[in-house]
């Protein structure tokens, strides 16, 4: 038992707790934190707390069917659900997406923010940034449609401030020093806010779940500004940690040329087949990413999973809610659990004596691992990552487009290349709270130098 500013929180460090607490969802429960997110970081107001918190018997009415008499926060996250696990939801979000990481990867579209210096046949860019324009864009504009890119152009650059200061309002700091986190926060949520305001014909293209989420909130009272700082906290979610996921296993790769060789000698099949139709649309490299590179690419796949078990420095957490027993011992009713996943993804009784060590083989030669009772980077029980599918098939696309397309060199530290000087390889920052993927330390980044390939 841990105390933290006076409250008692249960830490769980075995699977076997772990899972315990996994299932059983009646005693340890999530709402509690939802509320605080909800509160504490999106800022929502009183009266839209009330509402998203009022049961069908104090007058909540769902657009949708509503046996279990949940309040709104339920058949919003049993929306955002629909939209990342319904077969056919899921591969028109895949195709969306995919066709604009295409677009993002390609030579002409490289981002401003993204680039340190060029000149025709070369381009020095920050891995960071890349990650971070390729994918945010990709990903507002797959789930929103083009017009939020009119509200606001700096949205990747607006989200990586408020992701990287985002601990400040976490760890409760006060106002006038949060300014970091608090500027692009709330520039994000007006741009959000104005987006709903806008008839829907003029903001088309988006995935159906905005929509969705809209009408049940607008229908249970919710204004559009409760609205929109309700989507950001969505928003953070998907955008975080694929950005980070991306930036760690191309770091992994960039350090490793054979791995990196070897990685690209086994997408070659499946990447060949996009260049032999004239699509641009993504439809070919969404049915390649969907398939080919998840089920056929075992080396990509298992530089994925290592990069998740290295990087992963979240928590899952409940409180129990109903009088409970955890290894005998009855727990108080209100006390936190905590399960952090570093400790069990770290474990030498389950990953080896090299356990620390970055391999990214080891679910190569070890199919079972990924199967490991230590091995949840994704989380547990309600909280288990819904967007895990489309997730892998983003960082894998970016990968594997990087990888097919260009050949990439890492700035190493002191080297110098068109006035931009390299740096040693990013730290993990282990000192901040992570929505799953941890950040690297701040202003740590790889400086890569890209040209295009010939194949
Ligand atoms: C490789 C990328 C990703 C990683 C590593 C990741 C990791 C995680 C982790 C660790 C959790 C928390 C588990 C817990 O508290 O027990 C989580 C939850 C969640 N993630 Fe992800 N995630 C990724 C991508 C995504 C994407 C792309 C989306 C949405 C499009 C998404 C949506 C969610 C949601 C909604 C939750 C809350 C649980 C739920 O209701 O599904 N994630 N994720």
């Amino acid at each position: 038992m841990l105390y933290v500013a006076g409250e008692k929180i249960l830490v769980l460090m075995s699977p076997l707790d772990a899972s315990q607490v996994f299932k059983d969802e009646n005693s340890f429960a999530f709402d509690s934190f939802i509320d605080m997110v909800y509160r504490g970081v999106g800022n929502v107001s009183d009266e839209a707390n009330r509402i998203l918190w009022r049961t069908p018997k104090e007058g909540f009415t769902s657009l949708h069917p509503n046996p279990h008499g949940k309040v709104l926060v339920h058949p919003g996250n049993a929306l955002l659900h629909k939209q990342l696990l319904t077969p056919s939801y899921l591969q028109e979000l895949t195709r969306k997406v995919t066709g604009c990481i295409e677009d993002n990867m390609q030579w002409e579209s490289f981002f401003d923010t993204s680039v340190l210096s060029s000149n025709t046949n070369t381009k020095i860019v920050s891995l960071h940034c890349w990650c971070r324009d390729v994918l945010i864009e990709a990903q507002n504009r797959a789930w929103f449609g083009e017009y939020i890119w009119e509200l606001e152009p700096r949205m990747t650059v607006l989200f990586d401030e408020w992701d990287i200061n985002s601990w400040m309002i976490t760890y409760r700091y006060p106002r006038m020093m949060a300014k970091a986190a608090t500027r692009p926060r709330d520039r994000l949520i007006k741009v959000l806010t104005r987006y709903l305001d806008t008839p829907r014909e003029k903001r088309s293209g988006g995935v159906p779940f905005v929509n969705e989420l809209e009408d049940e909130e607008r229908h249970a009272g919710l204004s559009s500004e409760d609205s929109a700082r309700i989507m950001f906290i969505i928003l953070w979610g998907i955008n975080s940690n694929v950005q980070m996921t991306t930036f760690w296993m191309m770091a992994h790769l960039l350090k490793r040329p054979a791995v990196a060789a070897a990685v690209r000698e086994e997408i070659s099949v499946a990447m060949r087949t996009t260049e032999s139709t004239e699509s641009t649309s993504g439809v070919t490299l969404a049915e390649v990413v969907a398939h080919d590179l998840v089920s056929c690419c075992p080396l990509l796949n298992s530089a994925f999973n290592e990069v998740l078990r290295i990087h992963s420095t979240g928590s899952s957490v409940r409180e129990v809610v109903k009088p409970v027993r955890v290894r005998g011992k009855s727990i108080p009713l209100g006390i936190k659990v905590l399960i952090p996943q570093r400790q069990l993804l770290l474990a030498m009784e389950a990953f080896g004596f090299d356990a620390h060590e970055v391999d990214l083989s080891r679910f190569l030669r070890d199919k079972s691992l990924e199967r490991h009772a230590h091995y949840r980077p994704f989380g547990g029980g309600i909280t288990l990552c819904s967007g895990r599918v489309i997730g892998r098939r983003e960082v894998l696309a970016f990968v594997a487009l990087a990888l097919w397309r260009y050949d990439m060199q890492p700035l190493e530290a002191g080297e110098e290349a068109f006035g931009v000087k390299g740096m040693p390889f990013p730290k993990l920052d282990e000192g901040k709270p992570s929505l799953g993927m941890s950040k690297q330390v701040e202003g740590h980044d790889m400086f890569v130098k890209v040209t295009r390939r010939d194949h």
